[in-house]
């Protein structure tokens, strides 16, 4: 541990949950670190154990601890030994690392000068022996006096299948990550847009955030720059087919592909059916269902050629029941549309490497409901909800970022309801 800067380093890089064990001879250096570790909010991960470290790995063996990764710093004399305990002991799994510092010593463990140089012959030997062990992959970095990673293989066993190893040796929660995925969302302005567009950003992919309003998308693709998440913004009116293909040719433009799009953008009007105009259900029409699937082609195409994408649709759960005592037949049938597309799209690209799915949720609360229309009538809605309360965005987004995975990879045409049982009543 010494200062202990490692140890505080890997605990600020864990999630919360997470554990460090740090191995220190030196019983005053736990007290110099811990200030430290409380002042950065980590002092809960953390657990010291004083002694020879050959000691703390043993009594860590006994719990029956394993480790993701463990760092070798202390006395390098002692490396191999501590080595031998973690792969003997099985304290790695299978995919985790053992990351060690000092492995070159700045070339000395090539050339010493014809002197003796116990530190230097120790590490080589500990490189070689590394080296030689079937039960693991070793890249030396030749920075400084060289780090060396050390990953431990997944053992092939005839009686180990997926289930134990996880599908291609991912294990559930590696799969629904989008590290190296770039996604698009249309409508991602505000609202229920926005919350996907942080939901993908958050879960590793880069972003573009699309709306017909420039000056909000940018707002969002600020936001997730602060972040971290590499975003831009695109000013989009997807009505016209010509700005759905602008806006594909934008994100692998400027992003470099595209994996994931999520077809967002829409609208609500709320009139009797006797009394909407016709200008109301074109435009309704024109968003809602016409400009989806223009933006389902244009991305499409892309991703055909590439074979591979996830798209997902915004539909409702006016797809399935006639929300009630607001009247909106446009809204209901452009979203019940938006099913059909899904279905149609899911089925004739499902042996190409894409999936098409839409999700509807019940009703949200965003700003779109709070209309002098629309508000006084979420008392009525909450007595037709089993779970007694409106939808929050929030509560939409682990289902979008399942939907963009590859975890999803057997799902296609699938309108996922997220309604609260409202659809159930
Ligand atoms: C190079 S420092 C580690 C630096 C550390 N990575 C950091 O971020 O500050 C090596 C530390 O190993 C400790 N050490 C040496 N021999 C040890 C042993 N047998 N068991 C446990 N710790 C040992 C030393 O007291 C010293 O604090």
């Amino acid at each position: 541990m010494f200062t202990g800067t490692t140890t505080l380093a890997v605990a600020q890089a864990l999630p919360k949950d997470g554990k460090v064990y740090a191995l220190e001879i030196e019983s005053y250096m736990q007290e110099f670190a811990q200030p430290y570790f409380q002042q950065a909010g980590v002092a809960d991960m953390v657990e010291v154990l004083v002694g020879p470290a050959s000691e703390g790995i043993a009594k860590l063996a006994a719990q029956g601890t394993r480790f993701d990764l463990a760092f070798l710093d202390a006395d390098k004399t002692g490396y191999l030994g501590y080595y031998n305990q973690f792969m003997d002991l099985n304290l790695i799994v299978p995919g985790g690392a053992i990351i060690v510092d000092n492995t070159l010593m700045k070339g000395r463990t090539y050339y010493s000068g014809g002197v003796k140089d116990e530190l230097a012959d120790a590490i080589r030997e500990f490189n070689e022996v590394v080296c030689k062990d079937p039960r693991v992959d070793v890249v030396a970095l030749p920075f400084r006096d060289g780090v060396s990673i050390i990953t431990r293989r997944h053992e092939v066993r005839p009686d180990v299948d997926e289930i134990v190893t996880g599908a291609a040796h991912s294990r559930i929660l590696q799969r629904l990550k989008l590290n190296s995925k770039v996604a698009l969302i249309t409508g991602a302005g505000q609202g229920i847009g926005r919350a996907f567009a942080h939901a993908l950003g958050e879960a590793g992919a880069a972003v573009a955030v699309a709306d017909i309003n420039g000056e909000a998308a940018a707002r969002v693709a600020d936001e997730l720059a602060a972040k971290g998440v590499r975003a831009v913004a695109i000013t989009a009116d997807v009505t016209q087919a010509k700005d759905c293909q602008r806006m594909v040719d934008s994100v692998v433009d400027r992003l470099g592909a595209l994996d994931i799009a999520v077809n967002n953008a829409g609208v609500n009007f709320n009139n009797a059916a006797e009394d909407t105009p016709e200008s109301e259900w074109d435009t309704t029409f024109s968003l809602n269902t016409k400009g989806l699937f223009l933006c389902c082609q244009a991305e499409g195409r892309h991703m055909l050629a590439r074979g591979h994408g996830r798209i997902i649709n915004t539909a409702s759960m006016a797809s399935l029941l006639v929300p009630h005592p607001q009247k909106q037949i446009a809204y209901n049938a452009s979203k019940a549309a938006v099913v059909k597309i899904t279905q149609t799209l899911g089925a004739e690209w499902a042996d190409r490497g894409l999936t098409v799915n839409c999700m509807s949720p019940g009703i949200v609360n965003t700003a779109l409901i709070q209309s002098d229309a629309l508000r006084p009538l979420a008392k009525e809605w909450l007595q037709q909800i089993p779970m007694g309360r409106l939808a929050e965005m929030s509560d939409l987004q682990a289902a979008i970022v399942f939907m963009a995975s590859d975890a999803s990879s057997y799902m296609t045409g699938h309108n996922l309801v997220l309604d609260g049982g409202h659809t159930l009543w």
